[in-house]
């Protein structure tokens, strides 16, 4: 199955809203750590609902924000949650982003980066498309460290990069892109029952839900274009 029509499937059955609902908890934090300044323009690789850039044009007051999905239905979707014409949403795949070179002060993403068919290349097309002193914020829930994440792949049939912390700082740097920071962001919002609860549907033992969450949370990169 492609990713379009995977996750054209997950937005005709609403999951764009749920996975909102979840990646807010730590895709806040992300967001307002962002150096954006009023009038910027910035992307949002894998957008879904497209929460990313309605916050950032309340919180930030970007000047234009482009929402970039594979899947057409999501970026229908998110289209539909905004009446704002400063936001945008586009159909487009991480291979080739839709955009022109040195035309962007930010990129976001969250959740969506490792779905990449080559994330070296992607990233490369980051900093194509960013302005010198641009910012590329990537924050991921599947990675190496976040062990509970591995089986993740079990249950999608595209294929998902599972990168360690550093092989993300050496992929961003061999893309031309410094390293201005890395760190992992607990998710302190999900509720973690008592230990009595477990094991539940979803979770062996409360010792794993507490890794998952409040131990690796999300993983934050970010680069800097020169
Ligand atoms: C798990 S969702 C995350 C959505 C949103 N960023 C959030 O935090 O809720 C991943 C999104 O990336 C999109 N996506 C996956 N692979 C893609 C690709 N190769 N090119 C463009 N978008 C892609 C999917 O359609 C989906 O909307």
């Amino acid at each position: 199955m492609s990713a379009r029509e995977e996750f054209d499937s997950w937005a005709a059955e609403g999951r764009d809203k749920g996975m909102e609902d979840r990646h807010w908890h730590t895709a806040k934090h992300v967001l307002a750590r962002m150096p954006v300044e009023a009038g910027e323009t910035v992307v949002d690789l894998g957008t879904g609902s497209g929460y990313a850039l309605r916050a950032l044009r309340e919180t930030a007051d970007i000047g234009r924000g482009y929402g970039l999905d594979g899947a057409p239905e999501m970026a229908r979707n998110a289209a539909s949650y905004t009446d704002d014409d400063a936001i945008g949403f586009l159909v487009g795949d991480f291979d080739a982003l839709p955009v022109a070179d040195n035309s962007v002060d930010h990129v976001f993403s969250m959740e969506a980066f490792y779905y990449a068919r080559d994330p070296s290349h992607t990233l490369e097309e980051i900093r194509r498309i960013l302005r010198p002193g641009g910012t590329f914020y990537c924050a991921v829930n599947y990675y190496e460290e976040n062990e509970a994440s591995h089986t993740w792949q079990d249950n999608i049939a595209i294929e998902m990069t599972r990168w360690n912390r550093a092989e993300y700082r050496e992929a961003f740097r061999d893309a031309g892109l410094h390293v201005a920071e890395q760190d992992t962001i607990a998710d302190r919002e999900i509720d973690i029952p008592p230990a009595e609860a477990f094991p539940t549907d979803d979770w062996e033992t409360r010792a794993a839900m507490v890794d998952r969450y409040r131990t690796w949370g999300t993983l934050l990169t970010v680069g800097v274009t020169p």
